[in-house]
């Protein structure tokens, strides 16, 4: 069995790589184990590493070293491979992903916790090609992550949130106007957003549906319709908190097979966030993969605990 520590030393706050590297040192040592690292140079560069380990076929344990946007290349990188499991080290600034594992996500942090824990494997949603683990979302808070991202380049974590909500909540109108198809059912109408949940938590740890379940083969769409910008602002921190239930003329939840998002002629290309990491195209198709992941964590942890 081979034990692979990958990691982004741009991810989160200042370099960890020398201590990661220590971890992994220390954990050969003590067990007796094959273990190496590899450090990610440039965007994409996890997902293709991840992919080239997978396909030589060898038993592999992957130590994902980083954030969300890492987890996500690692995960497209492996899924579908019986070989070859994955875990994440949080290195990142967000850590959404682990918020699913509740109280058992500070466990994670130490990998005498993860080497020898059970596996088990998570639904992945497709995203016109592209595989998500926890949320895929369109719209208003797509475009926020991402200008998060553009503007993070140049100022700190908070400043590049607050320009970010600026430009895109302040100074622009938050619907816009798409044809969704859920399943067999069309509705043409102006959105907020539309956000695909396999996981819980997006954002810095809000969570849409508290009901989704990363193991049950089952999708939950939350479509938010366009709303006056105080409304939304109102409303924000039920939806934050998963309380979806209290606003009914705005909000609903389906657990449709095939959602397509398409852009109306005139409208701007549509924006979508898979784990934090955007794009921007005029229709998206999202559905459950036909691949999962396997994933390894501390014994007795579950990527459900706080679903409710
Ligand atoms: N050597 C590198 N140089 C620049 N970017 C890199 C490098 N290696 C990986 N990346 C990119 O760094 C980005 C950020 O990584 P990641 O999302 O894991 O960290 P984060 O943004 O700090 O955490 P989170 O997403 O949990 O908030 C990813 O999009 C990844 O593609």
């Amino acid at each position: 069995m081979k034990h692979v520590f990958l990691i982004n030393p741009r991810a989160g706050k200042g370099d960890r790589a020398a201590r990661l590297q220590a971890m992994a040192n220390r954990l050969a040592a003590v067990h007796d184990l094959e273990v190496s690292c590899l450090l990610t140079d440039r965007p994409g560069a996890a997902e293709s590493l991840a992919r080239a380990l997978a396909e030589t076929g060898e038993p592999l344990r992957l130590y994902v070293c980083g954030g969300d946007g890492t987890l996500h290349e690692a995960a497209n990188g492996i899924a579908g491979y019986s070989n070859a499991a994955m875990t994440v080290i949080p290195a990142g600034t967000g850590n959404d992903f682990l918020k699913n594992f509740g109280p058992d996500a500070a466990k994670f942090t130490d990998p005498e916790n993860l080497w020898d824990g059970p596996d088990f494997p998570l639904d992945l949603i497709d995203c016109s090609g592209r595989l998500c683990l926890t949320i895929a979302c369109s719209g208003i808070d797509a475009r926020i992550a991402d200008s998060v991202h553009r503007y993070g380049r140049l100022l700190s974590g908070r400043g590049s949130y607050l320009l970010s909500v600026a430009v895109n909540f302040l100074c622009k109108p938050i619907g816009r106007r798409w044809r969704v198809e859920l399943d067999g059912e069309v509705i043409e109408d102006d959105f907020a957003l539309v956000s695909v949940c396999n996981g819980r938590y997006y954002g810095g740890g809000s969570m849409p549906v508290p009901q989704a379940r990363m193991d049950d083969g089952v999708l939950e769409t939350i479509l938010v319709k366009n709303v006056p910008k105080a409304t939304f602002a109102r409303l924000f921190p039920a939806y934050s908190a998963g309380a979806y239930r209290k606003f009914p003329h705005i909000a609903r939840v389906v657990t449709a097979r095939q959602v397509t998002i398409t852009a109306c002629p005139g409208e701007e290309d549509i924006v979508t966030c898979l784990d934090g990491e955007s794009f921007r195209s005029r229709e998206v198709r999202l559905g459950l993969s036909d691949k999962r992941v396997r994933f390894f964590g501390p014994a007795g942890c579950s990527p459900n605990a706080t679903a409710r």
